[in-house]
């Protein structure tokens, strides 16, 4: 299992070992004791699966608030999709700055979003299915929205209308965005 740092700190790619053989592979998709070895330690309590039929699908971006944020290991199951993350800590040296990543069923990666960092993601094809595991429960009452397109995220498809649901086409945009999340170093 590979374990890379990304220009946020503590957001991280992980790419888990693929064993091939004649009828596929199989690969450990998550192990608690690789996570610990690097020094990342999170409880999981819940795992999230959706999926998005249309190309230019856009969930996000999201957090929970506190005293429900949530930590979050996210990949792709089936398609492939554009996950990104901003820093929305704030008095952080990177408050307001993304990454993305491609997460596909190729290549098999996934990125570990911390709490205090918006999530959401772009399908790059139709029948992307995403599942991610969650270090709190869901608490709808904690749930909040960014708009999209208000962060300066660079989407891969230049998709003029995607696929929203009611709540993200009625996020909040970014410049208004009050975080509840402060840094903490
Ligand atoms: C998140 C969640 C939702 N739901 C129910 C509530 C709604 O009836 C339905 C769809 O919820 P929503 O439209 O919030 O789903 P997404 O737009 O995929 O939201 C997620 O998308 C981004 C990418 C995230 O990182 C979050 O996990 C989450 O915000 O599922 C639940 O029952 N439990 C849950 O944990």
């Amino acid at each position: 299992m590979d374990i890379a740092q990304t220009d946020l700190s503590g957001v991280h790619v992980i790419t888990p070992d693929r064993f091939g053989d004649h009828r596929g592979f199989f690969s450990e998709s998550y192990s608690k004791r690789a996570f610990e070895a690097a020094g990342l330690a999170y409880d999981f309590v819940q795992d999230n699966h959706s999926l998005s039929s249309q190309t230019g699908t856009v969930r996000g971006l999201h957090f929970q608030a506190p005293p429900h944020a949530q930590d979050k290991l996210v990949r792709c199951g089936k398609g492939s999709l554009f996950d990104v993350s901003v820093d929305i800590r704030k008095g952080s040296p990177t408050y307001g700055q993304w990454v993305g990543e491609i997460l596909s069923f190729e290549n098999g990666k996934q990125l570990l979003v911390p709490a205090g960092f918006l999530h959401g993601f772009m399908t790059l094809e139709p029948d992307t299915e995403i599942v991610y595991k969650c270090t709190d429960y869901y608490a709808p009452e904690c749930d909040g929205a960014v708009r999209w397109d208000s962060c300066g995220v660079t989407w891969p498809l230049d998709v003029a209308a995607p696929v929203l649901s009611e709540k993200d086409l009625a996020a909040q945009v970014f410049s208004s965005f009050d975080s509840p999340f402060e840094y903490k170093g």
